[in-house]
């Protein structure tokens, strides 16, 4: 299987290569087969993508805001009607199943295009009388964005940070992760077959290095970044000398709260979901699962019933609903958790074998204590951990003593415990009974070491833009001199 691009880079409208950069191998996870080589930006070519997007941004941000929504709009049509196609490429980057590829990642990139571009003709700014004299604000575009991607939903994040950035005016320089640099390609080809022009939309290829220069070149406005928490605190203390925007969407490791009177179904659902979902390969799981003591026994019993009808196999293949994990990196880290659990005492419920093509079967830990490895650490994998609880004051605390604060989850059918709950957690994205749905419509974005800003909803317009305020006098200016 092959999925070679045309070249490495697309910059300035057009795919560009520079044979003398780092080689990257794509590897199909579920095979191990190589199925392109790209090469990581030298500083010629992000030289040329840098000066392309300042270029191209002014003439972007001049034209009217409805004007680029009707772009983004046709672009928004060709990836619906190139889905099938865009998902079996998405399924060959991530090793993630068809079933997930065809349904989630694409279609979740179009929407945001679709919301932002809508969104683009409605931005206002403000007056403000002042008796006589008046003031009024004017949202301007930052300028040139720089973007860097995490591996487990390239596209949806390519999408999800052009949309807000290409909407309100500016143009963006993205770098996929390393892992997964196909899916951004086929946007910037997307984009211009829409009309949006050359330079507006660039993407670069490249290792951490590549992304540290969009971090650090002074004509790049704003960072926005998906990937850890490591990786965060640097690209925030990069940007800090040209004092950059920046929004950080990082790790987490996130509570999914089941009280006594929850419906067992729904949240054993939603539970599942929340861990097994892309292999358990997304930042905002619930890997830790609170259940209430009096339920433990039943959730865990319909838990692992329902776990045991996990099909895992061949991504292509419609029947399969569990991919492998999307490196041999990632499968040893998330295999030597298995063992972790294990000698750290925790009861293992199903799964806990790190199987034979990087595949690590789903897995349920019981009895897990709060010091545990698997309690504290993001594992990025399918491996749940269940804790119980007894008292609501105790689960609360209990589930904010982490550095983390990306999400957290609550199933009860008493209505004003799951809003006192929820108003108690410290988590940027919450969940009433139900998991892990990321509507465009609403903000999605983390709170403490899990990161700053919002993706997705009106909120991500404050991320890609500032405003002016304009003083007008229309009195004689009063002076002393
Ligand atoms: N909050 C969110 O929305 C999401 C967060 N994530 C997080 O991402 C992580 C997994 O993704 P990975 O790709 O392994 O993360 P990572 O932190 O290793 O890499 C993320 C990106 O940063 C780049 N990078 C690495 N070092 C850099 C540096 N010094 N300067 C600039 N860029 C640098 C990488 O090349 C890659 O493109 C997990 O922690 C996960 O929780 C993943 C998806 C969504």
């Amino acid at each position: 299987m092959k999925a070679q691009p045309k070249a490495s880079h697309f910059v300035d409208g057009d795919y560009i290569e520079d044979t003398a950069g780092e080689v990257i191998e794509v590897t199909y996870a579920y095979t191990g087969e190589v199925i392109a080589k790209l090469h990581a930006a030298t500083p010629a070519v992000m030289e040329k993508a840098i000066t392309s997007a300042v270029r191209a941004q002014k003439e972007w941000a001049a034209l009217a805001p409805a004007e680029r929504g009707r772009i983004l709009n046709r672009a928004v049509a060709i990836i619906r009607a190139r889905n099938d196609e865009l998902a079996a490429l998405e399924t060959l980057d991530t090793g993630k199943p068809l079933q997930e590829t065809l349904v989630a990642d694409w279609p979740s990139g179009a929407d945001s295009l679709e919301y932002f571009a809508g969104l683009a003709a409605t931005l206002t700014g403000e007056t403000m009388p002042l008796g006589g004299d008046f003031a009024y604000t004017l949202r301007e575009p930052l300028g040139v964005c720089g973007g860097i991607g995490a591996w487990n939903y390239p596209s949806q994040i390519a999408c999800w940070k052009a949309a807000p950035a290409l909407s309100t005016g500016n143009a963006m320089v993205f770098k996929p992760s390393e892992v997964t640099p196909l899916g951004a390609l086929k946007l910037a080809e997307i984009f211009i077959e829409a009309g949006v022009p050359a330079g507006v939309y660039n993407v670069v290829q490249g290792f951490g290095a590549v992304g540290a220069q969009l971090a650090t070149d002074p004509r790049i406005a704003k960072v926005s970044l998906t990937g850890s928490v490591p990786t965060g605190a640097k690209v925030y203390a990069a940007a800090a000398p040209h004092m950059k925007h920046v929004t950080m969407e990082l790790g987490g490791k996130s509570p999914l709260i089941v009280f006594e009177d929850a419906s067992i179904k729904d949240a054993v659902g939603a539970a599942m979901l929340g861990n097994f979902y892309s292999s358990g390969q997304i930042c905002s799981n619930g890997t830790r699962v609170f259940v209430h003591k009096s339920i433990k026994e039943q959730f865990l019993k319909e838990l692992a019933e329902r776990t045991a009808k996990i099909r895992m196999g061949d991504p292509m293949d419609m029947a399969t609903d569990f991919g492998p994990l999307i490196t041999k990196r990632q499968y040893e880290q998330v295999a030597g958790y298995l063992e972790k659990a294990k000698a750290e005492g925790a009861r293992l419920v199903c799964g806990g074998t790190a199987l034979d093509g990087q595949f690590v079967e789903p897995t349920v830990f019981a009895d897990v204590k709060d010091d545990m490895s698997i309690a504290c650490e993001e594992i990025f994998g399918p491996v749940m951990s269940v804790l119980d609880f007894e008292t609501e004051d105790e689960v609360v605390a209990r589930a904010n003593d982490t550095q983390f604060g990306l999400a957290a989850g609550v199933f009860t059918r008493d209505l004003a415990r799951a809003h006192r709950v929820v108003a108690n957690l410290e988590a940027g994205t919450t969940w009433i009974n139900a998991y892990n749905l990321t509507p465009v419509e609403m903000p999605f974005g983390p709170v403490k070491a899990s990161g700053f800003g919002r993706e997705n909803s009106r909120h991500a317009i404050e991320a890609y833009t500032q405003v002016k305020g304009v003083y007008v006098g229309l009195n004689p200016v009063d002076s002393p001199w």
